[in-house]
């Protein structure tokens, strides 16, 4: 399917989740977040859940994050260049619902996307491959580009796989995970 079909298919699955459904299907993608081989790092980037667009709730990661000790990362954002800048999130963070509906740190120290050892990734769809699409701006392919070479892509998904996305750009950078409430992907070998 193309990234346009995708993209209305899987908006309009998302939109059809009650609250009580994203809360047990985000509790059970952070029970399969436990089991994964990734916990001995030091800077984890999140994302906030845009709560009007049925996102992944991940503040159940936050918590097994905070929980670690490890340094979170969360990233406000440009819409005038889709780019992300980004910040350790303290005790001290204030976070603002932006007009865009993304819970951003309004401040803080800044962190260079090369520390950063794990992402995990918003998306609308996967494919079997790894293959992520977005809405579409590239805010993350944009950002992935900027991360180290063996910086740890995961991405959180309230849905299985496609087969096949069609109409990859060379630009498109896949994932090494892709978690959904049944199970595990795993994508580099
Ligand atoms: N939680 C979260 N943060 C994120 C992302 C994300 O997908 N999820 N992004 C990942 O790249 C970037 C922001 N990307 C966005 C791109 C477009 C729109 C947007 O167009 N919003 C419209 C509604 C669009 C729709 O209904 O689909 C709006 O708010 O009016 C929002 C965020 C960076 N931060
Ligand atoms: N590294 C990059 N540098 C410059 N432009 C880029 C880069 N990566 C992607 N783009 C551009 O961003 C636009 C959107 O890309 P794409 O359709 O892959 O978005 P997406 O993956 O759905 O969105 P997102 O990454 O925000 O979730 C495309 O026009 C693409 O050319």
């Amino acid at each position: 399917m193309s990234k346009t079909a995708l993209r209305k298919k899987y908006k309009a699955l998302r939109a059809s989740l009650s609250d009580e459904e994203i809360d047990d299907k985000s509790i059970a993608i952070a029970n399969h977040l436990i089991t994964l081989n990734i916990w001995h790092h030091e800077f984890y980037h999140l994302f906030l859940a845009i709560k009007k667009l049925k996102e992944v709730e991940t503040e159940y990661v936050l918590n097994i994050l905070l929980g670690k000790d490890k340094n979170v990362v969360l990233s406000k954002s440009n819409f005038q260049d889709a780019s992300l800048t980004h910040y350790l999130l303290t005790d001290t963070t204030k976070i603002k619902v932006n007009s865009f509906g993304i819970p951003e740190p309004e401040a803080g120290i800044p962190i260079e996307a090369k520390m950063l050892d794990v992402v995990f990734i918003p998306l609308l769809a996967f494919d079997k491959k790894g293959n992520r699409i977005g809405y579409g701006k590239g805010f993350y392919d944009r950002f992935l580009a900027q991360c180290k070479e063996d910086v740890i892509k995961i991405g959180l998904s309230f849905f299985e796989p496609e087969d096949h996305i069609a109409d990859l750009s060379t630009t498109d950078i896949p994932l090494d995970y892709c978690i959904t409430p049944q199970q595990v992907y795993s994508f580099s070998s």
